[in-house]
């Protein structure tokens, strides 16, 4: 029989002292949570606090040392994720697990384990990916899609399994407004029909919004449950992180009008290299000394084209097209640029922005040999390893990186701590321009107003930083300018003062600038 929850609905989930142990960390240490029939219920906590060790364990993906699940109350066991999919628990993943050279539907195919035709399975998933309002091309490349839209497959590809339980390791972090209240209704409407949803977030204003109940971890251990409903975004925050989360001081600076250009893009135009990307349209844009400029816009509209043109992991033709420090840079490469000063931070972390099987020091070293050549390599190319561990360590310390082992490999640390650790490394060297893709991608309250503060004061100390986001409430907390890519094309930088939500919301939405009304509102 199954038992009353605490909400007075059937419990479906039921967990009892629950562990996980790495080596000598408890990454869950007695963790006890149940999970009614048609609530969505939040799991909240720091980065690190053990959200997907918990997760990865009732999937199947990792074995518990200790502890009890039951399922509809009786005790299960649950050793691999097919076991969980038979259970009628669907999971949608923080990494996402696609194969890129796969379309959508054969990358469904793979996780249905039946022998159904792949035109069924791409109708399947395509009816039902709009009778959700989350529409999907089935034959689109998995490589041409942006990770909006690959989250999308996978949320597909969950509820083609009629799950019972879903749970959703961080869906927004990587979704626009838009994408996000379209998942919501999604939610909801999962929720009616009486489906359970286990919903891990750091945005504190959604789980207000969509949650019934949450559950707080610290440390590995259950600290708090509470109605966020009842909670304000701050109080939540504060139970997470078990102290006051401090709000980012941006002050205007005079300085920044006459300042030198460090990044100047100019007249920068791409074809698109696939079917799928998005072609750049003459796009220009100066960056001073102690300037922060924001890049907003909807997911796939070029952002990714513009990163990898800037960086330099695509060269242009005319060296003029970007130059750093008065430098012409457009026909160098990544290693090049980042000996001229500049720093690059990806949107993805594991795989782009950090090698997943090497320790942190060598990821280290991997992106700083050439441009700290002095400080990490001796006179014959030899590794100066105690240099590198104690750069390591100190950005550790920076950035208040957590983790099981004193230098760990990078795909040990929390999605999290993965990106505090990658953005310390390119802060670590104060580089005199910093160009930076979703820089708050899955960190917590604490880290991320830490984040935002430390970009404001890179530029404050003479650096131009560049800020690409998808966040519109941090572009607003940290830029003195926000521009808006829309189809490839770039808008005059609007100064923070001058740009409103609703501005920059219609810029989003393809509205021509001269079309933008003064009479918009001021954010919240
Ligand atoms: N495979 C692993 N090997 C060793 N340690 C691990 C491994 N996976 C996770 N950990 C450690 O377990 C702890 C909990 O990590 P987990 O990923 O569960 O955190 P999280 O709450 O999901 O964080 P985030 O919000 O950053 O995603 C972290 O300290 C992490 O370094």
């Amino acid at each position: 029989m199954a038992d009353e929850g605490a909400q007075g609905g059937v419990t479906l989930l039921d967990v009892r002292g629950l562990t996980k142990i790495f080596g000598s960390l408890k990454a869950c240490d007695g963790i006890d949570l149940d999970i009614a029939r048609g609530e969505i219920h939040a799991l909240l906590g720091e980065n690190g606090a053990g959200k997907s060790t918990l997760v990865k364990m009732l999937f199947g993906s990792l074995e518990p040392n200790a502890g009890e699940i039951r399922w509809e109350g009786r005790p299960v066991r649950i050793t691999s994720p097919s076991e969980a999919r038979k259970l009628g628990i669907g999971m949608v993943f923080q990494h996402f697990s696609l194969f890129e050279a796969l379309t959508a539907a054969e990358n469904i195919a793979l996780s249905l384990d039946d022998k159904t035709p792949i035109s069924t399975i791409a109708a399947k998933a395509q009816a039902l990916s709009y009778s959700y309002g989350l529409p999907l091309d089935p034959y689109a490349m998995v490589g041409d899609l942006s990770v909006g839209e690959r989250q999308r497959i996978e949320i597909i590809r969950c509820l083609l399994q009629t799950p019972q339980l879903i749970i959703l390791d961080e869906p927004t972090s990587v979704l626009t407004p838009q994408e996000a209240d379209k998942l919501f209704e999604t939610l909801e409407r999962l929720r009616g029909e009486g489906k359970s949803i286990l919903y891990i977030s750091h945005r504190l204003e959604e789980v207000k919004r969509m949650c019934d109940r949450a559950t707080v971890l610290r440390h590995g251990k259950v600290v708090g449950h509470c109605d966020p409903r009842a909670e304000t975004a701050s109080s939540l925050a504060n139970m997470m992180v078990g102290s006051e989360v401090h709000a980012v001081v941006r002050e205007h600076s005079e300085a920044i009008a006459g300042a030198e250009v460090l990044l100047r893009i100019d007249r920068l135009s791409r074809t698109p290299a696939t079917p799928f990307s998005i072609p750049l349209r003459d796009i220009s844009l100066n960056v001073r000394a102690g300037e922060v400029i924001g890049i907003a816009g909807v997911a796939g509209n070029g952002q990714g084209e513009f990163f990898e043109a800037i960086s330099g992991e695509v060269v242009q033709d005319r060296p003029e097209t970007v130059t750093v420090r008065g430098k012409p840079a457009g026909r160098d490469g990544i290693s090049a640029r980042r000996m001229m000063g500049a720093a690059f931070v990806p949107e993805e972390r594991l795989g782009h922005g950090a090698a997943p099987a090497m320790k942190l020091s060598d990821n280290l070293l991997l992106s700083r040999h050439a441009t700290d050549r002095g400080a990490y390599l001796g006179a014959a190319g030899t590794i100066r390893a105690s240099a590198v561990s104690a750069a390591a360590k100190r950005i550790n310390q920076e950035m208040d990186v957590r983790k099981s082992a004193e230098d760990p490999p990078a795909s040990a640390l929390s999605g999290g701590n993965l990106q505090k650790f990658i953005i310390g490394r390119e802060l670590d060297r104060k580089p005199a321009v910093l160009v930076v893709n979703q820089p708050t991608w899955g960190v917590d309250a604490g880290a991320a107003s830490r984040i935002r503060q430390a970009l404001i004061e890179l530029a404050r100390a003479g650096s131009a930083v560049l800020v690409i986001s998808q966040d519109l409430d941090e572009l607003f907390e940290i830029s003195d300018a926000i521009a808006v890519m829309h189809n490839g094309e770039l808008s005059k930088p609007l100064p923070r003062a001058e740009a409103t939500f609703e501005k920059i919301g219609l810029l989003m939405g393809g509205a021509e600038p001269g079309h933008v009304h003064d009479h918009a509102t001021e954010p919240a």
